[in-house]
């Protein structure tokens, strides 16, 4: 329904959800479904930083790298593999798996789930309203009989460093989006993305230098960041923890840049990238409007409703939330979001229970993530020290993939390890851990376990398949019997 005040066109909507991203799309999708009417504003593309600036083109550039690394470990395929991987070939495949860095796919997706799409910067205006802001200037405000759904995403947080803006520095997006591989890269943070991106430029024929404050991957089991510099090293990457840039340098823009290092060391590079971390776009949504601080992550409750904001009627979803800042775990809260304010819209009851249909339970138990370097390193639930923090009582069981013969048929000499950590009192899965190659697709079989709470005297009964990398359970839940 729309109607026009002066040059200002208003339009009301049951729900309105700010920002096309993967999380957007998904709480669209189920509201939608559940016959709300439903708009989505984008300021940028439709399918947000994960389709044309993170996710996507990231695991499309390091895909190919990896499948080199893998064979180079297999007998008879390493001897196939002579030269140094095509970067024009792998940017073209990036390319195609972000459409080139067009939208209409996405839009057409909106289009068939019957969402009205909006094109502009969406700011909070009160409750319940959203004025849009187009490119040309004009406005117009969206009322939502329901809900207002926030998924703007994240950006990258650059240090306050001397010399920042002079350096140019890349961040996630051209470390997605270049076309060109720089001779040296220094890419500053120990975090997802720079363990990847290492990876990546490497891969690609780069001399990168990894500078990171705390040993890699910190939020993980302390093997696998260890197992992953190693991995890095051996890919001839010059991993340096402990280290911090406290100046920069590029007085020729086209030149390389000089950085200066905590201990007095300096480095010249050709691009250098930050991966320092994340902040939420919340600065310009609006959100003084109604009573919230701009910039600070939203503080949500298991439905993804914002706290603090009378009426029950914003969410947010994704990045902005700050559960966890992975595309999956943001999909799966727009999946529980869009039921919610469908069963809140018609009134029914809402089942925010512990794993209840509405709540996120498995943003607070069960976040599954992988990371693609060699090896990849794949985690779900929580760490031995998150476990017994938490006041658990735990039992950790470790093995040495070395001793599954899938795992070796899958690659000569295969380095990997895992960890379990178990509920002594409960006798469940905390959280697991793999460490090594081609584990990335045998991590779900753990968050089943953990999400599901299987108790470790059935999980026996989940016989692997020989012979696979997943006889590592066979090993992991030997040793806890034994023990
Ligand atoms: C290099 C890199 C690699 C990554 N790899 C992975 C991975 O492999 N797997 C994984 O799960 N996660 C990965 N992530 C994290 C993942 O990208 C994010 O968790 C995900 O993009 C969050 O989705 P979102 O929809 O919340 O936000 P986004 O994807 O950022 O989408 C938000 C959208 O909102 C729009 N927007 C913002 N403000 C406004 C406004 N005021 N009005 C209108 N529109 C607005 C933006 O333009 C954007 O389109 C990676 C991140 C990086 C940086
Ligand atoms: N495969 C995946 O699922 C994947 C891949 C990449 C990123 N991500 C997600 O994207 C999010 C952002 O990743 P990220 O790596 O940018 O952030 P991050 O917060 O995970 O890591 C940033 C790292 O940079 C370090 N750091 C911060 N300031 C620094 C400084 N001035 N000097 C040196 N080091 C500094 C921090 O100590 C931290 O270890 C993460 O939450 C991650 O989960 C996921």
């Amino acid at each position: 329904m729309s109607d026009t005040q002066g040059n200002q066109e208003n339009s009301t909507y049951d729900v309105v959800v700010l920002g096309a991203g993967p999380v957007g799309q998904n709480v669209a999708d189920h509201a939608r479904a559940a016959g709300l009417t439903v708009a989505v504003v984008e300021r940028e593309l439709v399918g947000g930083e994960c389709s044309y600036w993170a996710c996507v083109p990231s695991k499309a550039l390091l895909r190919p790298v990896l499948a080199v690394a893998d064979a180079r470990r297999v007998d008879g395929a390493r001897q196939a593999v002579t030269g140094a991987i095509d970067s024009g070939g792998v940017f073209a495949r990036r390319n195609r798996y972000v459409t080139d860095w067009d939208d209409s796919g996405q839009v057409d997706f909106l289009k068939s789930i019957g969402a009205e799409l909006f094109r502009g910067q969406g700011r909070i205006d009160g409750p319940r309203r959203v004025t849009v802001t187009r490119d040309d200037g004009a406005r117009l405000v969206l009322t939502a009989r329901h809900a207002v759904a926030v998924a703007t995403g994240s950006g990258p947080v650059l240090p306050d460093i001397p010399g920042l803006d002079e350096a140019r520095p890349w961040t996630n997006r051209q470390g997605t989006d270049s076309s060109s591989v720089p001779g040296r890269l220094a890419i500053v943070g120990g975090g997802g993305v720079g363990v990847e991106m290492a990876t990546l430029w490497r891969g690609l024929g780069s001399h990168v230098t990894l500078l990171a404050r705390r040993p890699l991957l910190p939020r993980l089991e302390p093997f696998a960041g260890e197992l992953v510099t190693d991995g890095l090293a051996r890919a001839g990457v010059d991993v340096r923890i402990g280290a911090e840039v406290t100046a920069l340098r590029r007085p020729d823009p086209q030149g390389p840049v000089t950085l200066t290092l905590n201990d007095g060391g300096v480095l010249q590079v050709d691009e250098i990238m930050f991966a320092t971390g994340r902040t939420p776009h919340t600065s310009d949504i609006g959100l003084e409007t109604v009573g919230l601080t701009p910039g600070s992550w939203l503080d949500v409750d298991t439905t993804c409703l914002v706290r603090g904001v009378e009426g029950d009627w914003l969410y947010a979803l994704g990045d902005v939330n700050h559960h966890a800042l992975l595309t999956h775990q943001g999909k799966y809260q727009g999946r529980t979001a869009g039921d919610v304010i469908a069963a809140r819209a018609a009134g029914r009851p809402v089942d925010d229970a512990p794993w209840g249909d509405h709540a996120t339970t498995a943003d607070q138990h069960a976040v599954p993530q992988v990371f693609f370097t060699d090896p990849e390193a794949g985690a779900v639930g929580l760490t031995a020290e998150q476990a017994s923090a938490a006041g658990h009582r735990v039992r950790t069981v470790d093995v040495d993939f070395t001793a599954a013969q899938g795992a070796n048929l899958y690659a000569d000499g295969y380095r990997g390890h895992a960890r379990m950590v178990v509920d002594l009192d409960r006798e469940v899965l905390l959280g697991v851990t793999f460490v090594g190659p081609g584990v990335s697709e045998l991590l779900h079989s753990a968050t089943v376990a953990v999400a599901g709470e299987v108790p470790m005297r059935r999980l026996r009964h989940a016989v692997t398949c020989f012979p696979t990398i997943s006889e590592v359970w066979l090993f992991l839940l030997t040793a806890y019997e034994r023990a």
